[in-house]
């Protein structure tokens, strides 16, 4: 069963390129070919430093990792914690990310010789170099399979085709742009917006080699943990094409969603004071628990803006997934929590890095979004090095031109501003952004954090009351860029306009910035209220009674609502098990003739056989894990995470183990 949303008008004639245009476009998602040596080079985001846990014996080669402009300062080896200060540095690295989970990353080999074990996610640590070493070779024989190996589920993708009928576009990839910074003088800036697809019944397949299949995107491997659930690399089988697909965990957005119904009213993960109404007897459609991530997501349309190509709901399971451009090369760096310094970029670097951030940021100040969680983890890099700023997750966008106050503290503390630390009330929320990216601005010129403790109150104070150590700083114009950036004051905190014209961010003139109405040119479209409420195609009319019919059967088959899954648990449990199999049962025995108009129908029906082979395949899930997994949610109130206990612990922990925290 799938739902489609209908392309809002506005969005209806953007014209995304069509598939030959993607495919030439190098900044697209790379596509595989069937040659190793001519075809284009994927990076796995797995070799990627940001990719590799930061806890204390991380070791990795970083050579040829980076095609671009940072190659030279990456000759330096990764920054290796030491091991014996673990506790402060964990402590330190609480305080300083809130995604060391992440970093704690999960490599999930699908190799050619895992696959032919059925699907087999095995999280181990890519902290060992050993593991390492075998993921990279597990990516390069999977790059020469041509991407139509797997094939895909027998009538499941005619039905995606069809149920991509109102939206009209293939997923569409921006502009070419050349390395490095060049494309701050790229003159096509934007491209035109992706229509943004929402699937409220996608389908769960598992193809004959086990891989897992969501609608149409094959789910490779795993290339990240987030707070409420993996990433994944993501293949079109359609087209090739890679995307990250991140999967959420439905039970921990909505235990998250009522914690802050409670402590915050309906100012959850999301938009913020934008966020609309509601009604709290009324249960939200799932997707709806992301629906201001979504909402902010659609609106942007900008080079230095992660782009999201569709967002899908398994209803029978736990999981729902968001369909991002991946960006190959990972986070910018990581940063550094013990003694030893992080990675730290030359001068041009610096510059390079921080104009695009500057665009970024001005793209989204220009149209009332301020991202409140700027740090180098949530700085991606696409293949050809072009920065992109992700996660939306505590982002607020406002209604009132000029009104940006923002009221609850969110982010990473480390990277929070002096007012975010001292107030309770009310604070302009532009100036914070401009901090956070002060901090990390320094974070990539010295390897080190500015204010950096394991104790809240002690960090705080140094963020209050400490001015940054800046070495033996040669570069006059950096000493005040950087002091201006990191003004306690924040209504004397330099701001986007008067960076445009800071003698360091453009090297006197030399490199100066695309204009500001080039960069902002491509307007946000104007937010409503139903753009919120739409962000998420909701269910109404003969649909919610469908539904509700539908609902009524699934809980004479299962026992509980916790049975439901997370296609992780089905990966790791279904080596062995029937494949090609829905897992995601059409609405009804007998669907009605004449369906909804934004609607696609099920091509079959609902036999009682296939209800059984589906229930043969759900595994159960201990209603007591799930209750855990909420736990691992609860515990991670405050706004940072991370990770890991010992080496040892990491090679046999699960994913949910790895997670001490998470959540903004
Ligand atoms: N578009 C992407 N391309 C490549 N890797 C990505 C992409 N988005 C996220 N990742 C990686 O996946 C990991 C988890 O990201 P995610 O955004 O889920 O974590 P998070 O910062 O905890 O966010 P959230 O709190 O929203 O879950 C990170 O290592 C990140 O670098």
């Amino acid at each position: 069963m799938h739902v489609v949303t209908k392309p809002s008008p506005r969005t209806k004639n953007a014209s995304a390129p069509s598939q030959g245009e993607a495919e030439s476009d190098t900044s697209a998602p790379t596509i595989n070919t069937s040659s190793e040596q001519d075809g284009p080079v994927w990076r796995d985001p797995l070799e990627h430093p940001s990719f590799i846990t930061t806890s204390p014996t991380t070791t990795m080669s970083q050579e040829d990792l980076y095609p671009n402009s940072f190659s030279m300062a990456l000759q330096s080896p990764l920054p290796l914690t030491d091991r014996g200060s673990f506790a402060s540095q964990l402590e330190a690295s609480l305080l300083a990310t809130n995604m060391t989970a992440a970093s704690a990353t999960l490599n999930s080999s699908t190799s050619a010789s895992s696959s032919s074990q059925g699907l087999r996610s095995t999280m181990t640590s890519t902290a060992e170099s050993t593991s390492m070493e075998d993921s990279k070779g597990d990516l390069h024989s999977e790059e020469t399979k041509p991407t139509t190996s797997v094939p895909s589920n027998s009538s499941e993708p005619a039905e995606e085709d069809k149920s991509s009928r109102t939206s009209t576009d293939k997923p569409s990839h921006h502009h070419a742009h050349s390395p490095s910074h060049a494309h701050s003088r790229d003159s096509s800036v934007h491209s035109p917006p992706p229509i943004v697809k929402e699937t409220l019944d996608a389908c769960i397949t598992v193809s004959p080699t086990g891989v897992l299949q969501v609608k149409q995107y094959e789910l490779r491997r795993i290339i990240g943990q987030g707070a409420f659930g993996i990433v994944n690399l993501g293949v079109d089988v359609n087209t090739g094409i890679k995307y990250a697909v991140k999967e959420f965990s439905k039970a921990k957005l909505r235990k998250k969603d009522r914690q802050n119904l409670f402590r915050l009213g309906h100012r959850g993960r999301g938009p913020g004071r934008r966020g609309p109404a509601v009604p709290a007897e009324e249960e939200k459609s799932p997707l709806d628990l992301i629906r201001g991530e979504i909402a902010i997501l659609k609106k942007l349309n900008h080079v230095n803006i992660v782009k999201l190509y569709e967002v899908l709901d398994v209803a029978a399971e736990d999981s729902m997934y968001m369909v991002f451009e991946l960006c190959e090369l990972g986070a910018l760096t990581e940063v550094s929590v013990g003694d030893k310094p992080g990675k730290i970029f030359t001068d041009s670097e610096c510059r390079d890095v921080f104009q695009q951030m500057v665009l970024g940021i001005e793209y989204l100040h220009e149209h009332d979004i301020i991202h409140r969680d700027i740090k180098p983890d949530n700085l991606l890099r696409s293949a050809d090095g072009t920065l992109k700023i992700v996660d939306f997750g505590v982002s607020e966008m406002f209604t009132k031109k000029g009104d940006d106050m923002i009221k609850k503290s969110a982010g990473s503390p480390a990277f929070m501003a002096p007012e975010l630390c001292r107030s309770h009330g009310e604070v302009s929320g532009k100036p914070t952004d401009l901090w956070s990216m002060g901090v990390t601005l320094f974070c990539i010129r010295y390897g080190r954090l500015p204010f950096k403790s394991g104790m809240s109150l002690e960090l705080q104070k140094m963020i209050n009351e400490d001015e940054p150590d800046l070495g033996d700083e040669q570069d006059p114009r950096f000493r005040t860029t950087i002091t201006r950036l990191l003004e306690k004051d924040p209504s004397k905190r330099i701001t986007i306009d008067e960076l445009r014209n800071d003698p360091w961010l453009t090297d006197d003139g030399r490199r100066p910035l695309i204009s500001k109405d080039e960069n902002t040119q491509n307007a946000v479209l104007e937010v409503t209220d139903d753009d919120l409420r739409g962000a998420v195609q909701q269910l109404h009319g003969l649909f919610r009674v469908l539904k509700a019919v539908y609902k009524f059967k699934q809980l004479r088959k299962s026992p509980s609502p916790s049975s439901r899954t997370s296609s992780r648990d089905r990966r790791e449990k279904a080596a062995g098990e029937p494949s090609n199999l829905s897992l995601s049962p059409p609405l009804l025995d007998s669907p009605p003739s004449e369906p909804a108009d934004d609607i696609v129908m099920p091509a079959g029906e609902m036999s009682d056989s296939l209800l059984a082979k589906i229930d043969a395949l759900n595994v159960q899930r201990d209603p007591e894990e799930l209750e855990d997994d909420d736990d691992s949610v609860s515990k991670s109130s405050p706004p940072f995470a991370v990770a890991v206990a010992d080496q040892q612990q990491e090679r046999s922990a699960t994913p949910q183990e790895f997670v001490v925290q998470a959540s903004k």
